[in-house]
């Protein structure tokens, strides 16, 4: 393209005679004035599109505004046929075909919840209850865990295979008897010593789906549906049986009654009596376990720890000595590490480790073998591991002083 009128390409040579310049000149004008109504009439084109664009952007921007005002009902889509949608209204149960767009049709899924207007057209489609559910409650169909990878705690494990898992493997040798096993199993103790672990590993064992819910997001994520996402728990479970309930920091849901009277409290009150709700119906209930977990078990309502109901309690402590070489061992099966390693002076040196705390030496110590460019672990990895976290729980613990 050219800029200026001095840069404009003269179709002659400058010898060309006068007549040629003048004949050839017309001749680009011409060619120039046809490219000129061309370039016109699409604009104006181009135009006329845009002004019928704009128009049907207002009336649709209108129409979406109108949507929304007014309020709109639930409705479950039944069936997407070739002549629409099939849906039923939650409330009345009615059943109507109402057409969609193009776009909306492919959002759509037998089963899916939608917003519908006032002439139950779908405005738009609704997140699932089950994405609600997810994030509180996560669905292990297989655990990897077995009771091996589990160290120091034998007689809790005893107990757990004794209370849960022959219930579930051998349920009439119970009947038999004559005895009714424990509904529910309490695990009590420090944080971090397996308690996750040994539930796990029972659904590991007994080809059970893992189902844990964390108690505190429970209660303070979801306000107001603590009672509803406990039904749907144990609904989940039945449709997953055999299936282990596992129920973390059940002292969030079922602490003690207090004195004030917050709505705090009478939300966490309702999500207890639906529990113990679910739980008193339990014979019916099938191939399901419970397993709850605490680290504060002085805070319990006792309520749950009446018979029927979390009637076994299991303490499961830090581990000994012995416990913390068995739970090193473990955690090092899959590491390279040098003849030096004295599994034994190890659990000498973290006395008071748990079994996440040596999880996380283990973890650190290979990292510092990394760093020096070694694939075999050393015993001063572990020594070095163990002075550093050490020294940033007590870094944190200052931070926490003065925060
Ligand atoms: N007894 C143990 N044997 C082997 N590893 C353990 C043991 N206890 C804890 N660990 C390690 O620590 C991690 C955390 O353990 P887990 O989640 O079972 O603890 P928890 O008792 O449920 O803790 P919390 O009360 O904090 O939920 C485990 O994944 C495992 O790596």
């Amino acid at each position: 393209m050219t800029d200026t009128v001095d840069d404009v390409d003269l179709p002659y040579d400058e010898d060309t005679s006068k007549q040629e310049k003048i004949e050839s000149l017309e001749e680009r004008v011409e060619v120039l004035e046809s490219q000129n109504e061309e370039m016109r009439d699409k604009l104006l084109d181009a135009n006329a599109e845009n002004n019928k664009y704009q128009q049907k952007l207002e009336r649709l921007t209108h129409e979406n505004k109108k949507l929304k005002q007014s309020p709109l009902f639930v409705a479950t889509v039944q069936e997407i046929t070739d002549d629409g949608v099939i849906i039923k209204q939650h409330g009345n149960n009615q059943e109507a075909l109402t057409e969609v767009t193009d776009e909306m049709r492919e959002d759509l899924e037998p089963d899916a919840r939608v917003a519908v207007n006032n002439s139950l057209s779908i405005v738009q489609t609704l997140d699932d209850e089950t994405d609600v559910r997810a994030r509180v409650m996560q669905v292990d169909r297989s655990p990897s865990v077995t009771y091996s990878d589990i160290g120091g705690i034998t007689d809790q494990i005893e107990e757990v295979r004794e209370t849960v898992e022959m219930p579930l493997k051998s349920p009439e040798m119970f009947g038999d008897v004559g005895i009714e096993p424990p509904a529910g199993v309490l695990l009590y103790g420090p944080p971090g010593t397996g308690k996750t672990m040994l539930a796990k590993a029972v659904a590991n064992q007994t080809d059970a789906t893992f189902i844990k819910m964390a108690g505190s997001e429970l209660v303070h994520k979801f306000i107001g549906e603590g009672a509803k996402l406990v039904r749907d728990l144990f609904e989940l479970a039945r449709q997953h049986q055999p299936a282990v309930i596992f129920i973390d920091e059940i002292d969030a849901i079922a602490a003690k009654r207090t004195d004030s009277k917050t709505s705090g409290d009478a939300e966490v009150q309702r999500t207890m009596m639906q529990l113990l709700a679910e739980m008193d119906g339990f014979e019916d209930r099938g191939d399901i376990r419970i397993i709850a977990a605490t680290n504060r078990f002085d805070m319990l309502d006792r309520a749950i720890l009446r018979p029927g109901r979390f009637d076994r309690l299991i303490e499961v402590p830090k581990p000994n000595g012995d416990g913390r070489e068995q739970i090193f061992k473990i955690h090092t099966r899959s590491m390279n590490v040098t003849d030096d390693v004295d599994f034994g002076a190890l659990a000498d040196m973290v006395e008071e480790a748990s079994g996440a705390d040596i999880k996380a030496i283990c973890t650190e110590a290979g990292m510092f073998a990394i760093r020096d460019d070694r694939t075999e672990v050393k015993m001063e990895d572990f020594e070095n591991a163990h002075a550093k976290i050490q020294q940033e729980e007590t870094d944190d613990e200052v931070s926490r002083t003065f925060a």
